[in-house]
């Protein structure tokens, strides 16, 4: 279970952009969270991936609060979480090729030997050709770029997935193959999915329930099912 308690989190004490919000997500469970531009959907992401720290409220990781964020926090904590962002551009080291970008959280954890099936695998799976795995971030299209952070959230197979607009700036073919692929992951590992996003459409389809950030607050939640 992912829990988020009464999480109060941004850049300035004194003006915090996520004020007492609560939310949970069941292991396998698929859970949107729409909002409107600038309301805090993103901080909330990464508070969730524990890559930043609240100023209040609790974070509890199947039972376990969560006392340590970013890179101080425990790595089997900190490896639960596959992430993916709205501009892939920002979180892909432009020196790496595609192979290499897949493969870092896998050299991170020191898993060297297991790079070329795993690379192999899901490469196949998010539809990168040998090709375009040898290109670096500049020599590929955003969409490309986002086939191979999506690849390189899964490689850890991790329980559960954190998805900020991750397809906000894709078309629709390139949206559906990566939800696809998100989804087929999700069945055969039961991973649970916290997405973020502002297209109502995509995100009731995409998840069991969907929560408005309007909804969220104080210390219940309130969810809304579809
Ligand atoms: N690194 C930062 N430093 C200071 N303020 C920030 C930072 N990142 C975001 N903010 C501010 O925090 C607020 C919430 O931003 P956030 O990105 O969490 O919203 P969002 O709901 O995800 O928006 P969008 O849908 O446009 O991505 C905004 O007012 C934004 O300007």
């Amino acid at each position: 279970m992912l829990e988020l308690c009464d999480i109060t989190a941004g850049y300035d004490r004194r003006t915090p952009v996520v004020r007492g919000i609560s939310l949970t997500v069941a292991p396998g469970e698929a859970v949107g969270l729409l909002g409107p531009s600038g309301c805090g959907k993103s901080t909330l992401a990464r508070v969730a991936a524990l890559l930043h720290r609240p100023d209040a409220g609790t974070v509890i990781l199947d039972g376990e609060p969560a006392r340590r964020w970013r890179h101080r926090a425990p790595r089997d904590l900190r490896t639960a979480f596959g992430v993916l962002f709205q501009q892939p551009r920002l979180s892909a080291d432009p020196r790496l090729r595609l192979a290499e970008l897949i493969a870092e959280p896998l050299r991170a954890t020191g898993r060297r030997r297991e790079i070329p099936a795993r690379v192999g695998e899901l490469a196949d799976r998010v539809g990168l050709g040998p090709e375009l795995l040898a290109r670096r971030p500049h020599e590929v299209s955003d969409g490309q770029l986002q086939r191979a952070c999506l690849a390189r959230a899964l490689v850890l197979r991790p329980p559960w997935l954190i998805c900020d607009e991750m397809t906000a700036m894709l078309d629709a073919s390139t949206t559906a193959a990566l939800v696809a692929v998100v989804e087929s992951y999700r069945r055969e590992s039961g991973a649970g999915l916290l997405a973020v996003g502002h297209d109502r459409t995509l995100l009731t389809r995409w998840c069991d329930r969907t929560v408005r950030w309007a909804e969220l607050g104080g210390s219940a939640e309130r969810p809304r099912t579809r």
